[in-house]
């Protein structure tokens, strides 16, 4: 169902139009004059304007609509043989325009027009932005991603629900894009919700659509997720989020493909993929009662389970890279390189927020860093790792004895050390006498659990 606003003082005028408008499905609101058509227009479909209108007139009306994020597109209705006008308003950005006096065929033949043009343009907008984020999936040698890029390839061109495991950041919607652009749904939206971030009617709402006045502040009627995805596919993150009533109705929407809009009785078809998501243990939620059983078998027919990045060893240094190279030229600036150390530090860790914590902290890199980043650009927890098991050596001929990375740290670890004895543990002269900053050799000291300064 399409909204369109009917903006004209004549209120026969409008009451033709209207009448026309709902007799062929639409929802039509009715404005009086030119400021009330603005403040309606927002988020409509079609606006069909008439120019002379008070308060505002159809040229300025045109011209507001401008700075609106989603405004309609606009038919203007103008006076019999009044060309010149007509013309003006199609330069500040009409669609079409309708001379009075109109019959039905014309009106209904305009708007179809103008409705089919709104429909493409917003498809090949969420196509655009879609095609941008498509090859955004990077891979590097870990066996356990390639066995899911195995399954998304298998299991992308049928119209199975997916339901996808793992940690926060692991992931699970990239490879919800992938399973979308791999289907033959590919070119038709793909639409996430997050349903941690909306409870109960909103919830529903969004996902269902509603109808006039079916909740408090329900003021317009409104189109839910499912039949905007309509042929593509709709990505449920966190669906150990959604309350049982509304796990219900999904269920529904799994087996029968069927949903009511809130507030509404009429029973819609849906055509949607679903992908579903959680980081939750949803056993545990179906014993604790919180998750229906039911909906969690229908969920779970194909399920991947996405491996936290730190079981992810091949993957780590390759995405690292990536990612460095994005924030890089999103920020206009050069690549730093990772020095080797840097690489150990970032494979040691544990990243606990997994790619998009590793993604935060190339961020980072990306905008402190000059040509190369070293451990000193990275945070304390991370170069933690690198230090805290540097093994103790009291001279230095066992440094001959480690392995490359070993000896570097437990180098690091004894002209450190002996710095702060030289020093009486007094940081700060320890630091002059290195040639580094008091900082620098305070972060260093406290990875490697060394004195405090004294007072
Ligand atoms: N393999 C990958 N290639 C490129 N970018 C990735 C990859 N995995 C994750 N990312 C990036 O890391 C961030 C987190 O990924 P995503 O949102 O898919 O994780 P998620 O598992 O859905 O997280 P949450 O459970 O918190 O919703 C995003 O910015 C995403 O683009």
């Amino acid at each position: 169902m399409n909204r369109i606003v009917v903006a004209d003082d004549d209120a026969g005028i409008a009451r033709i139009l209207s009448d026309r408008l709902r007799d062929a499905g639409h929802e039509v609101d009715v404005a009086r004059d030119g400021v009330e058509a603005l403040r309606m227009a927002e988020g409509a479909d079609l606006l069909l304007l008439d120019l002379e209108m008070p308060r505002m007139d159809g040229l300025t009306v045109l011209d507001s609509l401008r700075s609106l994020p989603a405004a309609p597109l606009v038919i203007v209705i103008t006076a019999h043989g009044d060309m010149a006008k007509a013309v003006r308003a199609m330069r500040a950005g009409a669609y079409d325009f309708i001379a009075k006096p109109f019959d039905s065929t014309t009106i209904q033949l305009v708007v179809r027009r103008a409705l089919e043009t709104r429909r493409l343009k917003a498809h090949v907008h969420s196509l655009r932005s879609e095609l941008g984020r498509k090859h955004l999936w990077v891979r590097g040698s870990d066996p356990a991603m390639a066995r899911i890029a195995d399954t998304v390839e298998r299991v992308a061109p049928s119209n199975a629900t997916v339901l996808l495991l793992g940690e926060t950041g692991t992931g699970k919607e990239v490879i919800a894009r992938a399973l979308h652009f791999q289907s033959n749904r590919g070119d038709q939206p793909f639409l996430a919700v997050n349903c941690a971030l909306l409870k109960g009617e909103l919830l529903e709402s969004e996902l269902f659509g509603h109808e006039k006045g079916a909740f408090t502040g329900a003021d317009r009627a409104r189109t839910g997720r499912v039949e905007t995805a309509r042929g593509g596919t709709l990505f449920l993150d966190e669906i150990g989020e959604m309350s049982p009533p509304l796990q219900a109705k999904l269920l529904r929407l799994l087996q029968e493909k069927e949903y009511e809009r809130l507030g509404s009785d009429r029973t819609l078809k849906a055509d949607v993929r679903v992908i579903a998501a959680t980081h939750r243990d949803l056993g545990a939620a179906i014993r604790e009662g919180s998750f229906r059983e039911d909906l969690y078998y229908r969920l779970k027919v194909i399920s991947i389970r996405i491996p936290p990045l730190r079981e992810r060893a091949g993957d780590i240094l390759p995405l690292a890279e990536w990612l460095l190279e994005q924030h890089a030229a999103e920020a206009g600036r050069t690549i730093p390189k990772l020095t080797e150390e840097v690489r150990q530090a970032v494979l040691r860790y544990g990243w606990p927020g997994n790619v998009r914590e590793l993604s935060n902290v190339m961020q980072r890199c990306a905008l402190l860093a000059g040509d190369t980043v070293s451990l000193f650009d990275l945070s304390e927890e991370l170069v933690g790792g690198a230090f805290s098991d540097a093994t103790p050596v009291t001279s230095t001929e066992e440094l001959f004895e480690l392995p490359y990375n070993e000896a570097v740290a437990a180098a690091r670890r004894l002209i450190l050390q002996r710095a702060l004895e030289r020093s009486g543990g007094h940081q700060t002269r320890a630091a002059e006498q290195l040639g580094v900053t008091q900082p620098y050799l305070s972060r260093l000291a406290k990875q490697l659990g060394l004195r405090r300064d004294e007072p």
